[in-house]
């Protein structure tokens, strides 16, 4: 069963920016959030939704790039079972036109079990390939530089500094994870990642201390979220329902996942299952 709703997050002041020029207003702003007691419609309606941003993207110019910004971890599974797997969704997406861009990367080489890069060619795109037993033509996938992995604190800025030139001006969507501390893209919580959600002049920075290993990654920065045209986020299991009621129900506003609520507000979409929504009212 699916349930929408449009929860407040309504807060008022600015956000906190202290190395920002860009102050942002928060009257009283709405998420959209979407709620499932089954996987498969839950993976169907993302699935859904991603084709429907595609499309306004591409507006049926064959010339169009759709740019989407993908996250790690469990977002591979449901973008394969959302988009590669479900018979309705895989032949409408057109792939040729889509450039995938990835939120955040572990400095780790592609082929190590960690790589954000590793998991979604080896889940999402290498099944791609021969889906419904024709040949695919796959979508463009900037990844980071894997020769410069390994090099340091200058090279890992510098693949930080390098990706962040490959970056369009402005995503049509960004797909987000939220981890159980609230954690998105790799910006963590706590007073040691400061650096990293307060940043909002460059786009992309190296995580150097990151409290989930691998230790180094680099993520884009609030900046970027803030200028996509839409965001989603993804969020499914137990282990994640007190993090929710934190970000969704507390608001608290020292958790990343929710600074993209106040950043980026109506045009936010929280896609939740059950068990990760457990202690969200039924009436929010
Ligand atoms: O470390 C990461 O974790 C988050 C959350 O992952 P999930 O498996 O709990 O959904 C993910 O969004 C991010 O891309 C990844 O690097």
């Amino acid at each position: 069963m699916r349930k929408t709703n449009l929860r407040c997050i309504g807060k008022f002041g600015c956000m906190r920016c202290p190395s920002s020029s860009k102050h942002i207003d928060l009257k009283r702003i709405m998420v959209k959030l979407e709620r499932f007691s089954e996987e498969k419609a839950l993976v169907h309606e993302f699935g859904k939704y991603i084709l429907e941003k595609q499309d306004s993207a591409l507006a049926d110019n064959a010339d169009a790039v759709f740019n989407i910004a993908i996250s790690g971890g469990s977002m591979n599974q449901a973008l394969y079972e959302g988009l590669v797997n479900d018979k309705d969704i895989f032949p409408h997406i057109k792939w040729p036109q889509w450039r995938i861009f990835f939120c955040d990367e572990r400095l780790v080489p592609f082929e190590d079990p960690q790589s954000n890069y590793g998991q979604f060619k080896k889940i999402v795109l290498d099944p791609l390939v021969h889906q419904g037993d024709q040949l695919n033509l796959g979508p463009t996938v900037y990844t980071i530089n894997e020769s410069l992995i390994g090099g340091g604190e200058t090279a890992n800025k510098k693949i930080a500094e390098e990706y962040a030139s490959l970056l369009p001006a402005s995503f049509d969507l960004i797909l987000l994870g939220c981890g159980d501390d609230g954690h998105t893209c790799s910006l963590f919580p706590g007073v040691e990642y400061n650096y990293l959600v307060e940043e909002m002049a460059r786009k992309v920075l190296w995580c150097y201390n990151s409290p989930k290993p691998p230790k180094d990654r680099i993520t884009f920065t609030l900046a970027v979220v803030a200028d996509a045209k839409n965001v989603a986020f993804l969020v499914k299991g137990p282990s994640k329902k007190a993090i929710m009621h934190d970000v969704l129900i507390v608001k608290n506003s020292e958790l990343p996942s929710v600074l993209v609520n106040e950043i980026v507000g109506a045009k936010v979409t929280w896609f939740l299952d059950d068990t990760a929504g457990a202690l969200i009212p039924q009436n929010c």
